[in-house]
């Protein structure tokens, strides 16, 4: 598939918004060089690999990126023991995005009368006609029967009277000073008349399960007579923000930090079609942390920080405090790595994010978006790949997440890409997801959307 032109009309050397955009330099980035083991150059640290593994056997356990999407893909799904998540009536205006759980057919035929598909007047019979002196406006009720040699005035979506033959256009008519109506083309019979079920009949079937609400969906369900859908319901998720740095308001101080992903995950979830419920500051403080968890009903919990060895990381120790199955601990990913996804209830799962703000960008979409889609009965997304514009260096061993923007064809990677920064996925358009080794210019990279880009359909489900 061809990626969305989203930024068609500037020029890829167009440089006016290279400040802001930090592209790529040359310097930076130039394409994959192999260490004489055939290894691309590990990034140095402006390229968010600042760490080594957590412990020695942490390579070994960590997933490779394709494989944990597939993994957080399956643990959405149900099991074959379990029943399907029940299917819940939504009122049209909350259904946005949800995916249909009974097939759409019509409560009505459509249209529900015989309707003027035009401004003009309905006749009967051949011209000339007399015309009637009260009009038949739209919305209103059965107008009186037309006799043979009658014309009245009717408005587009009107309801036509018995016995009309044709709709005569207001511009193909012209009236006589004895007040005749005169066709100026040829009356063909029947035309301009949309007749009554012409797209569809009480009962028919519109759409299948499985078919996701768009706008589209929306308008015709209404129009098809539907005041709710029977729909997949929305996943529901909580975010447990940790951290005894973060600060909510004001400017950095004293080794404070302001919290980035407190304001970034509830939107970028919703964009994701899911319902935020609790957002939490737990602080790093293990029995809140281990409360919050257990006393959650969600469906998902999202934790950020707290992924790694440190003495108040204290993700691993409540997830083995609850007896969670742990399905993708560490994944080989940059940034991001020490993400990780448990089963923490049969029917509810943890996703941890790293504290670093782009590394929990990494981890929403390596492991939270196939998940909440999975939950969400939500086909896979569209792939689209483009030839990157500069080469970008590989992790040896791991994927890279670059983040992107889109001039044309190509892909132009971001400089300020590393975990701790998100300069770079706030300008960008998409991320390329660079193979180990590296990323040579002009090659052929897989890119991840960003849900509000190109006015994608999630856009809407903020
Ligand atoms: N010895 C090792 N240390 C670290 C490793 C490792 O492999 N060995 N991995 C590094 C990597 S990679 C990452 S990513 C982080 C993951 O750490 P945690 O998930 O435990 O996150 P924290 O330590 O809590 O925070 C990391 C960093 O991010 C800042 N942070 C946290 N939350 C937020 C927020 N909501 N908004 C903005 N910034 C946030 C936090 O202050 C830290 O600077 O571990 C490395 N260490
Ligand atoms: O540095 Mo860490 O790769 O996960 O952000």
């Amino acid at each position: 598939m061809t990626a969305p032109d989203v930024r068609s009309g500037h020029d890829a050397d167009d440089f006016d918004v290279e400040e802001v955009l930090a592209l790529v330099k040359d310097s930076r980035a130039s394409g994959s060089r192999r260490t004489p083991a055939g290894h691309g150059t590990a990034p140095g640290p402006e390229h968010g690999d600042a760490h080594g593994p957590r412990d020695p056997g942490h390579r070994h356990r960590a997933t490779s990126w394709s494989e944990a999407r597939s993994i957080a893909a399956r643990a959405g799904r149900p099991r074959a023991d379990a029943v399907r998540r029940n299917p819940v009536s939504v009122p049209l205006d909350a259904a946005l995005g949800l995916v249909l759980a009974a097939p759409l057919a019509a409560l009505t035929d459509l249209p529900s009368f015989d309707t003027s598909a035009m401004d003009g007047w309905a006749v009967a019979g051949p011209g000339p006609w007399d015309v009637r002196g009260t009009g038949v406006l739209a919305g209103h009720a059965a107008p009186e029967a037309l006799a043979d040699g009658e014309a009245v005035r009717i408005a587009t979506g009107a309801r036509i009277p018995a016995d009309t033959t044709a709709v005569l256009r207001s511009e193909h008519g012209r009236t006589d000073d004895a007040g005749h109506l005169h066709a100026t083309r040829d009356v063909t019979h029947g035309q301009d008349i949309r007749p009554r079920g012409q797209e569809c009949r009480s009962g028919e079937h519109l759409l299948p399960l499985g078919t996701l609400v768009t706008p589209a969906v929306l308008g015709l369900a209404a129009a098809a007579g539907y005041d709710t859908l029977t729909a997949v319901p929305r996943p529901r998720v909580d975010v447990l923000v940790l951290g005894d740095e973060l600060l909510t308001e004001g400017l950095p101080h004293d080794g404070l930090i302001r919290d980035a992903l407190g304001p970034l995950l509830p939107p970028w979830l919703r964009a994701l079609g899911v319902e935020v419920g609790a957002v939490h500051r737990v602080g790093d403080d293990a029995d809140a942390l281990h409360r919050a968890v257990a006393g959650s009903d969600a469906d998902l919990v999202v934790t950020t920080g707290g992924t790694a060895a440190g003495p108040v990381d204290h993700v691993h120790p409540t997830l083995r405090r609850i007896g969670a199955d742990l399905l993708v601990d560490g994944v080989k990913v940059r940034p991001g790595h020490p993400m990780l996804l448990a089963q923490i209830a049969d029917d509810q799962h943890l996703v941890g994010l790293p504290g670093n703000p782009l590394a929990a960008v990494s981890g929403l979409l390596t492991l939270a978006e196939p998940l909440l889609r999975s939950l969400a009965d939500r086909p896979s997304a569209p792939t689209f790949a483009l030839p990157l514009k500069d080469g970008v260096h590989g992790h040896p061993y791991d994927t890279r997440l670059v983040p992107v923007v889109l001039r044309g064809d190509r892909a132009v990677p971001l400089h300020y890409n590393g975990p701790a920064m998100l300069r770079g996925i706030a300008a960008a358009d998409a991320l390329a997801v660079v193979p180990p080794g590296g990323a040579r210019p002009g090659q052929e990279t897989e890119l991840l959307g960003l849900p509000w880009v190109a006015g994608g359909i999630s856009a809407c489900f903020a």
